[in-house]
């Protein structure tokens, strides 16, 4: 169901309660990835030509209904200000006298941000007297904060019942994204899935299950899976109580026709240490005492040339244990081959998003997702509570 858009409401002169997410990286008061920030500007740079009065809302960390100092979006607002070459009024709460007083006194154009909504514990509740405090705020409630839309917190979900509530350009431009990969792909549609574990993504493995033409599966996950396939895995990474299921998704994945590509072979080392004595085997020969912490370069051409045949392309979890730099590889080919298909590339997922700047390829990617958390429940079908609340078109 497609949802309204700030483009669909009259917004002039209106108090305009943003939803965005700056839950962004910090060092200190030092922002180190501003991108969640840049990705709200075009929604907020909208507002303000349009002339409403832009109030913005966001949680960063998780304070747990405290203040918590080192949790001020003080810095955001600074970072926020100068991205817009503009004065971003900063207030010190989400809601009360001062809060009010300062909207008040703002004038069409103007923007203002909020303290952390985390630090009343209501917001997490989605409380309803919290969520009704915060809409006497606004006239319309836009919500442009994709990457906490599956949260069903005050200011993402229960503000909605009391003002008219509309997606914003980056919440518009995810789901469209996302939804069009999901629902109308251009195939063949090739699904990636790495990271940790396999309980982690269960849900997206079997909902992909059903839409996919390829899947493929590489990461600490794809361990539990070469053990259903009765190889050893030493001392990898690996649920044994998933083994069962492993089988299952395989049988299923065969019945359904889908192609489930799974490392043939690994590079293993003694110890998860950058230093560690390394080397490359298949799948079938994992010696007892090492640990699989990449995929090897044999599979890495695999996957790549299944990539190079798609026409859209989603990826979710690194190959390996890609934050040192000798188990990088595959998820630097990987992000080599998203970055020169022909077709639609979607990232999700902090680390494959982390893994995809490193490589420096982010901008020959079609849609990198401001959603870890968010991105993985849509693809597991779900209904985002944030984007169920706005109205639909
Ligand atoms: N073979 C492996 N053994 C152990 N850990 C792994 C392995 N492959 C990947 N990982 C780890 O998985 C983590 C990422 O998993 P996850 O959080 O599920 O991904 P994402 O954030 O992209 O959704 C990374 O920290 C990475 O080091
Ligand atoms: O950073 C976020 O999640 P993500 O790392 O899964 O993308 C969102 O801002 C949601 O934060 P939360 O998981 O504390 O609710």
């Amino acid at each position: 169901m497609q949802k309204k858009s700030v483009k669909d409401i009259d917004v002039k002169s209106k108090r305009v309660f943003v939803r965005v997410d700056f839950n962004v990286p910090l060092e200190g008061e030092r922002i180190t990835d501003d991108t969640r920030i840049q990705k709200a500007l075009p929604t907020i740079e909208y507002l303000i030509n349009q002339g409403a009065k832009v109030i913005l809302a966001s949680h960063l960390g998780r304070p747990k209904g405290e203040v918590v100092e080192k949790y001020r979006l003080t810095p955001v607002a600074g970072r926020l200000s100068g991205l817009l070459g503009k004065e971003v009024i900063k207030v010190n709460d989400s809601v009360g006298p001062q809060v009010q007083q300062a909207i008040e006194g703002m004038r069409d154009g103007d923007v203002l941000l909020l303290e952390n909504v985390r630090f009343h514990a209501e917001e997490t509740k989605n409380d309803e007297k919290y969520a009704r405090q915060l809409a006497e705020l606004a006239d319309i409630y836009v919500n442009d904060a994709f990457g906490a839309a599956h949260r069903a917190h005050a200011s993402t979900a229960g503000i909605a019942e009391y003002l008219p509530a509309v997606a914003g350009f980056l919440m518009e431009k995810e789901l469209e994204m996302l939804g069009k990969a999901v629902t109308h792909p251009e195939r063949p549609f090739v699904a990636i899935i790495g990271g940790a574990k396999v309980s982690d993504k269960i849900g997206v493995i079997e909902n992909l299950l059903s839409k996919v033409d390829a899947l493929i599966i590489g990461g600490g996950m794809a361990n539990t899976f070469l053990k259903a396939q009765g190889y050893a895995t030493g001392k990898s990474l690996l649920e044994q109580d998933k083994v069962d299921l492993a089988k299952d998704l395989i049988e299923r994945a065969r019945t359904r026709g889908v192609e489930l590509l799974l490392p043939t072979d690994a590079v293993v080392a003694l110890a998860m240490e950058p230093a560690a004595q390394q080397k490359v085997v298949p799948v079938s020969e994992i010696p007892g005492d090492w640990m699989v912490l990449d995929i090897g370069p044999e599979t890495a051409r695999r996957f790549t040339a299944a990539i190079e045949k798609a026409a859209t392309v989603v990826w979710n979890g690194p190959m390996g244990v890609f934050e040192m730099e000798p188990f990088a590889k595959g998820t630097e080919a990987l992000a080599h081959a998203l970055a020169a298909s022909k077709g639609t590339t979607i990232v999700g997922g902090g680390d494959s998003v982390a893994a995809v700047n490193k490589t420096g390829v982010a901008e020959k990617i079609s849609h990198i997702s401001t959603g870890g958390g968010a991105s993985l429940e849509f693809l597991e079908g779900k209904e985002l509570p944030g984007v169920a609340a706005l109205q639909n078109k």
